[in-house]
């Protein structure tokens, strides 16, 4: 058995995953052409370099088919049920910065707060007929916090991408995504809620607790945390 590691294969998160491991000592990399999805782990005997898709990575660590795996924060919370009894967060990595941000239409005068949002929700509801939408594709995280606010009137609308345009586009009142710069949300004539952070995300180190370790894995993963500086 090899201890496997997953880094993204693309995406905003490869480079910067690679710098980080290469900063420490180690250095991975792509082998075989750009679009040949294989590489390598130099430094450390026995470990196998996978590269996947930063939106898999989560499912990947939580069934055990990878030891480690790096990916942003919010991906593991939003795709892995029980994410911490599945799986140990061993580092923030100080990169992959986001915000997942509640936000609604700039011109709404009277909403800053969640407790605004649920009054304008009943209010919708009221008016429409129907519950407030609002568009994610972070639906576990946006459940529980308005869960936790105390907001119940409204419904989740599916979005996988472009969700800002979803309240242009009419087919949502407000929206719940990742803000980095925040150009898209002023651009979309959005504001994020004063109380409206749901997660701070970053690109994490994470090591899966239902993986086997052989022996040998062990005192591989203990040679590579070591090297990372990580060794507790
Ligand atoms: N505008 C942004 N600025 C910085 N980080 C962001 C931004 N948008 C998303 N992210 C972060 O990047 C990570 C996702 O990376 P990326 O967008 O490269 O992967 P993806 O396209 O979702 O993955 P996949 O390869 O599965 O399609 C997430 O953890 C997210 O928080
Ligand atoms: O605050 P900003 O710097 O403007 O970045 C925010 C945008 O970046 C992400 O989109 P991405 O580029 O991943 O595309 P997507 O719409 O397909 O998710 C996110 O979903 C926002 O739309």
């Amino acid at each position: 058995m090899t201890l496997k590691l997953g880094v993204p294969s693309k995406g905003r998160l490869m480079e910067k995953t690679f710098d980080w491991f290469a900063e420490r000592g180690i250095s991975i990399a792509r082998t075989g052409s750009e679009r040949e999805y294989s590489g390598a782990v130099e430094g450390v005997e026995g470990i196998e370099l996978m590269l996947l898709s930063a939106g898999e990575i989560p499912r990947e660590l939580a069934s055990g088919r990878i030891h480690l795996g790096v990916t942003g924060s919010d991906l593991v919370q939003e795709r892995i049920a029980d994410w911490e009894h599945r799986v140990l967060a061993l580092e923030p990595m100080g990169f992959g910065y986001a915000d997942l941000i509640i936000a609604v239409p700039r011109c709404w005068a009277d909403v800053d707060t969640l407790d605004d949002l649920d009054a304008a929700a009943a209010a919708f509801r009221a008016a429409h007929g129907h519950r407030l939408r609002i568009a994610t594709k972070y639906h576990r995280l946006v459940r529980v916090f308005l869960r936790d606010a105390g907001v119940a009137d409204y419904q989740l609308v599916d979005s996988q991408g472009a969700t800002e345009g979803t309240v242009k586009n009419l087919t949502a009142e407000a929206i719940a995504d990742i803000t980095s710069t925040g150009e898209t949300l002023r651009a979309n004539h959005l504001k994020i809620l004063s109380d409206g952070l749901i997660h701070r995300s970053q690109a994490t180190l994470f090591k899966s607790r239902s993986a086997e370790y052989s022996d040998a894995d062990r005192v591989n993963l203990r040679e590579l945390l070591d090297r990372l500086g990580l060794g507790r």
